[in-house]
């Protein structure tokens, strides 16, 4: 089968043979060990800003659902947390499950969550994404838990603009779109240097992963669930379980931004 994906022939332990850095000492996700996690007092605060009006549109490409924005001002932009300098929001996903039991990329002392969040954000000292996309300080991506729990609606916008992206390669418009309402209450996290969890598996990514997760119900779930790897037209595969492993930590630290 033509590239990469999450099938049992195509997927993440066959990945390294055509990305090698797949085995690199930067891998992304990884399992986050809370007692090993160092408190660091000089992080700062997470400071994400993001304007509504530069939502684009809402992307299947494939691999997961994907909001794109707007990236040619600094509307939608963090600072702050680890980072140094203002990194701009490009998009951001989700990876999930096939059963409520397991979906996030990260672990917490082993706990899989049923999906995980990627608000994924490039350095403004390159001039573009494609430029910042494969430097060592290149991205940051927050990630967010998803629980199961209480119906959460400010989901429900996203969820039932998916009806009309079913297929891999079909898009929407999705405007007036606030990424901060899918932000947990707390923005307590950790970081750790990594990668782009997919290939190109690029290790240009300062991960910043929100200890408080947010709420989904299975019912919400299933709808994920209902998205499609297939293109139209071809025999229907059911996007899910499109997450990568825990992968080894070769002697990095994981700081938390909290005692
Ligand atoms: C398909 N998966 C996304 C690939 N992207 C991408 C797009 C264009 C070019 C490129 O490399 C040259 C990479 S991306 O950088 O937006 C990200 S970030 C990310 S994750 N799970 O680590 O947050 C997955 C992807
Ligand atoms: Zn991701």
């Amino acid at each position: 089968s033509h590239g990469w994906g999450y099938a049992a022939d195509n997927g993440p332990d066959k990945w390294v043979e055509s990305f090698p850095v797949a085995d690199g000492p930067r891998q992304s996700p990884i399992d986050i060990v809370t007692g090993e996690a160092e408190h660091d007092s000089a992080l700062a605060p997470l400071a994400p800003h993001y304007d509504p009006s530069t939502s684009l549109d809402l992307l299947n490409n494939g691999h997961s659902v994907q909001v794109t924005f707007a990236d040619d001002t600094d509307s939608s932009s963090l600072t702050g947390g680890p980072i140094s300098g203002t990194y701009r929001l490009k998009q951001f996903h989700f990876h999930w499950g096939s059963q409520d039991d397991k979906g996030s990329e990260h672990t917490v002392d082993g706990k899989t969550y049923p999906a995980e969040l990627h608000l994924v954000h490039w350095n403004t000292t390159y001039p573009s994404f494609g430029e910042a996309v494969d430097k060592p300080d290149g991205l940051a991506v927050i990630g967010v838990f998803l629980e199961i729990g209480d119906e959460n609606p400010q989901l429900q916008k996203l969820l039932d603009a998916m009806e009309a992206i079913k297929s891999k390669g079909t898009q929407t418009s999705f405007a007036d779109f606030d990424p901060t309402i899918l932000l947990p209450g707390s923005l307590d996290y950790w970081t750790y240097d990594g990668s782009l969890t997919t290939p190109p598996l690029l290790e240009s990514v300062t991960w910043i992963v929100c200890k408080q997760s947010i709420s989904v119900s299975s019912t919400q779930m299933e709808k994920f669930r209902s998205l499609l790897f297939s293109g139209e037209g071809e025999p229907e595969c059911c996007m899910m379980d499109n997450y990568r492993p825990p992968q080894p930590l070769k002697g990095r630290k994981v700081r938390a931004s909290f005692q």
